[in-house]
């Protein structure tokens, strides 16, 4: 039998005090990873970090680093991310004209590959490629945004992407991202995600170590409910 697959609890920066990033990474060195929010006000209407603010957090992280490009031109950049000793880079498949090649790129870069959904992409055309990729993130609210509501629309995809998954006997994990609470963890690893993104509901809270905690425990048991 294989072994049980791990909830992970991935805390969005976004929501963290940019001027103290040090200081708010330590913070939670109890995470699986640090999600770090990549936008170009091109892919999305909002601006934040680049290669070399992404590099200096990766050297200064207690835990591995999760980047989440929600930028144009990713066929060109999302390798240089690779490159810089990332665990795991995520490009969204509506800005690559070559999704397979850059999943490739990826892994013989020494990353994990990820691949992300709007809420409005379907899953369908994209599950030829499961073997290409070691995640798949389904945004769970429009990207571009922290503090937003978690779209319960999204939650049928997470299921047929999950039955897919199940049904090929790939390993890949379903990462959500927008709108994750102490809450909505529970609809969404009953649908089948595994490694879910907090923003708000760690960083907003006056202990991020517990509510990692608490999140990973309500994730895990609903994970688990669900027969896996
Ligand atoms: O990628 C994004 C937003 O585009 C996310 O990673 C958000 O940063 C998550 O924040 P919360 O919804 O958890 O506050
Ligand atoms: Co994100």
């Amino acid at each position: 039998m294989s072994k049980p697959l791990a909830c992970c609890i991935n805390p969005s920066i976004l929501s963290a005090d940019f001027v103290n990033l040090e200081a708010e990474l330590a913070r939670i060195a109890n995470a699986d990873a640090v999600h770090v929010d990549v936008m170009d006000n091109r892919f999305v209407p909002n601006l934040t970090i680049g290669l070399p603010v992404v590099e200096r957090i990766q050297q200064v992280s207690p835990v591995p680093l999760d980047a989440h490009l929600m930028i144009a031109d990713v066929d060109r950049w999302a390798p240089l991310y690779a490159d810089a000793g990332l665990d795991s880079v995520t490009f969204h498949v509506e800005a690559s004209d070559a999704p397979i090649k850059l999943a490739r790129e990826l892994r013989a870069r020494g990353a994990k590959a990820g691949m992300a959904l709007r809420p409005a992409t379907a899953v369908e055309p994209y599950l030829d490629m499961l073997p290409e990729l070691d995640m798949l993130l389904i945004m769970t609210v429009e990207p571009g945004f922290g503090g937003q509501s978690f779209l319960d629309v999204t939650l049928p995809k997470i299921r047929r992407a999950r039955a897919a998954i199940e049904g090929s006997g790939v390993n890949v994990a379903i990462q959500v991202d927008g709108g994750i609470t102490e809450e909505t963890i529970t609809r969404a690893a009953e649908a089948g995600a595994n490694i879910f993104v907090a923003g708000s509901a760690v960083y907003g809270k006056p202990s991020p170590e517990d509510a990692i905690n608490s999140l990973r425990a309500k994730g895990q048991l609903a994970f688990g409910q669900a027969g896996r």
